[in-house]
């Protein structure tokens, strides 16, 4: 959520436009493609022998897969550092399976619809509720701390979203 809004304050025009659309899915989907909150998501353990990608995994291999990598692949994403919600407006499923912040298979997280509905709800009726804009010209801060989840760090020179006035 502070990530969406981070986001969604730094680019005026895109929250003009969800405030004009009041749509449940804007922002969510490219926020959490750029600023995936469980960046390697959680570690996994072979419990056989196996080959994924092409890579030979020996039973017992802790494997940590890299989403944020996967988000902002050059590859697979035209600009892939720039929060621009309408790269998913196609409706191309394809890009949607390269968005993994909830993970993938068995594992994946049981909370992931409930976690889409509820920050797609919340967003949308924060952004209807309220007139949104940075208190100045600066950005809010985008830099990322490190760990395990990815919370917004505090750049010196750069407002905090957090700032109290
Ligand atoms: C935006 C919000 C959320 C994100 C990005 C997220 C992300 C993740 C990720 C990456 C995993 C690990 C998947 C893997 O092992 O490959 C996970 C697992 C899990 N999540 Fe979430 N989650 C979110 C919200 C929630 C909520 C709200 C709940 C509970 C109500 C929840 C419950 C769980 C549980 C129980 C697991 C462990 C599943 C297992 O190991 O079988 N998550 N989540």
């Amino acid at each position: 959520m502070e990530w969406a809004f981070a986001n969604l304050l730094n680019h005026p025009t895109i929250l003009e436009k969800a405030e004009a659309e009041i749509d449940s899915q804007v922002g969510q989907n490219q926020t959490l493609r750029l600023h995936p909150p469980i960046p390697l998501l959680l570690p996994h353990y072979s419990s056989d022998d196996c080959i994924t990608g092409g890579f030979s995994v020996p039973r017992g291999t802790i494997l940590l897969v890299n989403a944020c990598a996967i988000h902002r692949d050059p590859e697979q994403w035209s600009d892939p550092t720039s929060f621009k919600p309408e790269r998913f407006e196609s409706g191309d499923g394809r890009m949607n399976r390269l968005v993994i912040p909830f993970g993938l298979g068995r594992r994946a997280c049981p909370a992931a619809t409930l976690a889409h509905k509820f920050m797609g709800l919340a967003l949308g009726s924060l952004i209807q509720c309220f007139e949104w804009k940075r208190i100045g010209e600066a950005e809010v801060d985008m830099v990322e701390t490190e760990g395990l989840t990815n919370a917004q760090g505090k750049a010196a020179g750069s407002i905090p979203l957090n700032t109290k006035l």
